[in-house]
């Protein structure tokens, strides 16, 4: 294993997908240590399927990914997990019969039966999730859309993890808790949390992260700091579900590199 990067997580020129049918192809991203970054696109752009590579969910056709520089290529996704990399699936996935504790136990399962920095570990989160310290006991799957969300969250923080990654942490949630999720996203960063987010809900998206990636058929088409993101037309079309012609272009490059390396992929 050799030291290729200083990222906290890499992704080389990634490409996977189903069966035989690619889904992502050369995606490359770099997420340092802290800050919030976006990875946006609409349907089916290849989103939810990156990460899950990154994660190690699915595995990699081609291509690498390196924590803190070493390659995790092949690893499963616990050892992932064990490397300070954590998982929020899309749909707040939160056991419904069982309490709000014995969920934040199953999110420490790698921890072993070390209870004493279970406890601690629960403490710590309370504090940053006050819904659930008053919850405790309350089943799961009778708390609202909004405090799920918050419960899966805290339950991937269990393991103390350096970088979370969360899948569309907005769906099905009203606007006010659309709110309260990103702002304690950017609260958690603010606290040396790396957190990466999977987002349909670009724009809102983009306000709340530093760096964002847009992806479009599989592809990386746009990298960089969010504010300039979200100033970019090309990427505004693409909100609005259309496909400007420079990404277009892009796309019909045999060699879709050639695109990157005339800095028509970054802005
Ligand atoms: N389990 C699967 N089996 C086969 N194809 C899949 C599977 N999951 C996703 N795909 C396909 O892979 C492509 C990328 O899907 P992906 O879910 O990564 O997109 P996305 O950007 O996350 O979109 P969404 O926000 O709708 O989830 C799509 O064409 C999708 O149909």
């Amino acid at each position: 294993m050799e030291v290729e990067s200083t990222a906290f997580l890499e992704l080389k020129q990634v490409t996977t997908g189903y069966g035989d049918v690619p889904a992502v192809r050369n995606a490359s991203m770099v997420f340092d240590r802290g800050g919030v970054s976006a990875v946006i696109g609409s349907n089916g752009a290849g989103k939810s399927t990156v990460i899950k590579a990154a994660v190690g969910l699915l595995p990699v056709w081609n291509g690498q990914i390196f924590i803190e520089g070493v390659d995790v290529t092949t690893e499963a996704p616990h050892k992932r997990l064990a490397r300070g990399v954590a998982f929020v699936p899309q749909g707040r996935i939160v056991m419904p019969e069982m309490t709000v504790r014995e969920n934040l136990d199953i999110g420490a399962y790698i921890l072993g039966n070390d209870r004493r920095r279970i406890a601690a570990t629960i403490e710590r989160l309370v504090a940053t999730f006050p819904v659930i310290g008053q919850r405790m006991d309350q089943l799961a799957g009778t708390m609202s859309g909004g405090e799920q969300q918050m419960l899966a969250i805290a339950r991937a923080l269990m393991t103390d993890p350096t970088a979370i990654i969360l899948d569309e942490p907005s769906l099905g949630l009203s606007p006010k808790f659309v709110d309260a999720v990103f702002e304690k996203l950017v609260e958690l960063a603010g606290q040396g949390l790396t957190v990466i987010m999977v987002e349909q809900k670009a724009s809102r998206a983009l306000t709340v992260a530093e760096r964002g990636y847009v992806m479009h058929t599989g592809r990386v088409i746009y990298t960089g700091e969010a504010a300039s993101l979200l100033e970019n037309p090309n990427v505004q079309q693409l909100f609005l579900g259309e496909v400007p012609e420079e990404v277009e272009r892009m796309l019909n490059l045999n060699d879709f590199d050639e695109a990157a390396h005339a800095g028509m992929a970054h802005t």
